[in-house]
């Protein structure tokens, strides 16, 4: 092991890199005393059943600094759960998919403690295991690339520019004033958690399907007296719930279903850009449709499966769409056609906090996301029409009506002349007047559901069609807009509306360009130059928290690591 362990990833075999992986998994089950947890690899047994090569040419993605495996998988110490870089399989709509324990207070109760937290500890250990999750798994490595750089993009700069001016001010003309108070907001974003948290839940025994612990920071509390609110009790399911004898005309697309044949014996299909397969098709022919909207894009975004989702010059989030490979092609949705297969690796490592009993629980990354990133999905129980009143804070439109009365998705493919008739038709149908389609994770649902609102968001929702276009068969992804750095939140943004209906316009993002900021009027005002500026300073800030608290420590420790071997 100890020959392996200092051999250069990237000369690694499949087979090699696999023994890498249990090792460091025994020394982290040994460290952190954790009851081993059943292996799923889904790369290992696909890879099996489909005869994949150990292929040479499938070299070892680099990291965000080139560092290999050989640099930094001997100090790995305490692995948080997510040792398997795979959630469990997910089913299509409809169809039988896991759905958790309900939770109970009582049995949230039982398993309450209070931890030590170290921080920074943390942080380097799930930025190893981030690395060490896209190395080792089949499907990733070699495909996916994960570039963390030091500098802002000017497209990452732009988007969110173009963000803030669409939810916050349009065309303002005031030079921003970078003083203290702004400088605050900014140092503030990562949010540093005490060093002693309160665990709520801390394994897979409720949430079967993810790794993610729950954390309450709430000063002075108590396992005995903690509050243990309504919004922990739901059951989770990772994919979409859909009621089998009420839509059983949804579910059923018959010769409308959009599948693949295509195969390949690597680990991965190489459906995108293949001409033949329908699917890719399909995902072309709704970016053209992007592209025919955003009259004033650069270029579309391509939905394929390891490149950024990048939003461009959008006017809202929901313009966005593609269309993906599923569980139904030959390709079983392995291949580079399916956007939401990286949201089933376990690569970035979240958390569910609390730091306050007024907004409640909120996400986390305790690992750097790189922009473009899927990074979670809503699931819940699909509705059509009416949602009960004591849901409405939890709800998300699938379908939105646009000024017409019809949804934008609707109304540009039936604008498409190669759209399939009977589609369009269909589709007519299920968003005819009046027809509103939501996804509900109030009893079912997952970690999405957490997800809070802010004023300066860093995730943007994108639908993702798979076999059909119906509300059935259409999925809401939260892709990254901008690096999200380790300790900051996961946030996107829920609409004027809802601020002013279920938030009452109170706000607790604590954002700069927040209505509730003392800087909100400078913001609100600010012109683009300044708020590029704006961008920047916060990109370079947070890039430079990330690289003293995270990435130095990292190489510090494979210095000595080296030197002890030696
Ligand atoms: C979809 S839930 C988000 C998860 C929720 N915090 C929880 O603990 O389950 C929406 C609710 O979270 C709270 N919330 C989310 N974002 C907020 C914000 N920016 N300001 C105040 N409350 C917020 C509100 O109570 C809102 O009704």
């Amino acid at each position: 092991m100890k020959k392996l362990l200092s051999k250069d990833t990237k000369t690694l075999t499949m087979v090699q890199a696999e023994k890498i992986a249990a090792y460091l998994r025994i020394i982290a089950l040994k460290n952190g005393k954790r009851k081993p947890m059943p292996k799923i690899g889904i790369a290992k047994k696909w890879r099996k059943k489909n005869g994949a090569r150990e292929s040479s040419s499938e070299t070892s993605s680099e990291d965000s600094e080139g560092t290999s495996t050989k640099d930094w998988s001997n100090i790995i110490k305490a692995q948080p759960d997510g040792v398997t870089n795979k959630k469990e399989d997910r089913n299509g709509p409809g169809e039988t998919y896991g759905v958790g324990n309900l939770r109970t207070k009582d049995s949230i109760r039982k398993d309450l403690k209070v931890v030590k937290w170290n921080e920074e500890e943390n942080l380097i250990q799930c930025e190893i295991q981030a690395r060490l999750a896209i190395q080792t798994d089949p499907e990733l490595r070699g495909f996916y690339k994960r570039k963390i750089d030091p500098r802002i993009h000017n497209g990452e700069m732009k988007t969110m520019v173009r963000i803030h001016q669409i939810l916050v001010g349009k065309k303002g003309t005031l030079d921003i004033t970078f003083n203290e108070a702004l400088l605050k907001f900014i140092k503030n974003e990562r949010y540093i958690p005490p060093k002693q948290r309160l665990l709520m839940i801390g394994n897979k025994s409720f949430d079967w399907q993810t790794n993610v612990k729950v954390f309450s920071d709430i000063p002075k509390e108590i396992p005995a007296t903690a509050d243990i609110p309504n919004t922990m009790l739901y059951r989770y399911t990772n994919s979409l719930h859909v009621d089998k004898k009420k839509f059983k005309n949804l579910l059923d697309l018959g010769k409308t279903e959009v599948k693949c044949e295509c195969c390949h014996s690597g680990s991965i299909v190489p459906c995108w850009a293949n001409e033949k397969c329908p699917c890719y098709k399909q995902n072309v022919r709704l970016r053209g449709i992007q592209k025919i909207m955003n009259q004033m894009s650069h270029s579309r975004t391509n939905f394929s499966t390891f490149e950024p989702i990048y939003l461009r010059d959008n006017d809202s989030y929901f313009d966005t769409f593609g269309f993906a490979c599923s569980e139904s092609c030959g390709c079983k949705g392995r291949c580079t056609n399916n956007v939401t297969l990286l949201l089933e690796k376990d690569i970035y490592q979240l958390e569910v906090f609390r730091k306050n009993a007024n907004m409640g629980f909120g996400i986390r990354t305790n690992t750097a996301i790189p922009r473009g990133t899927p990074i979670l999905e809503f699931t819940g129980e699909l509705v059509q029409g009416k949602v009960p009143v004591a849901d409405g804070d939890y709800v998300y439109s699938v379908f939105q009506e646009a000024e017409n009365g019809e949804d934008l998705i609707s109304a540009t493919l039936m604008k498409d002349k190669k759209a399939n008739k009977k589609q369009v038709q269909e589709l007519k149908e299920h968003l005819a007047e009046g027809k509103e389609w939501f996804i509900n994770p109030k009893r079912i649902g997952n970690l999405a559901r957490t997800c809070c609102h802010s004023c300066e968001p860093n995730l943007s929702l994108v639908r993702v069609f798979q076999k059909g276009f119906t509300p059935a068969h259409c999925r809401l992804i939260l892709v990254t807009q901008e690096v999200v750095f380790p300790g900051v939140e996961l946030t996107f943004d829920y609409g004027a509306k809802y601020i002013e209906e279920h938030l009452k316009n109170n706000c607790l993002c604590g954002r700069a360009s927040c209505k509730s900021s003392p800087l909100y009027k400078m913001m609100d005002e600010a012109n683009e130059k300044s708020l590029e500026m704006y961008q920047t300073l916060r990109y370079h800030y947070r890039y430079n928290d990330f690289k003293t608290k995270v990435l130095d420590p990292i190489e510090a420790k494979v210095a000595a690591g080296t030197s002890h071997g030696e």
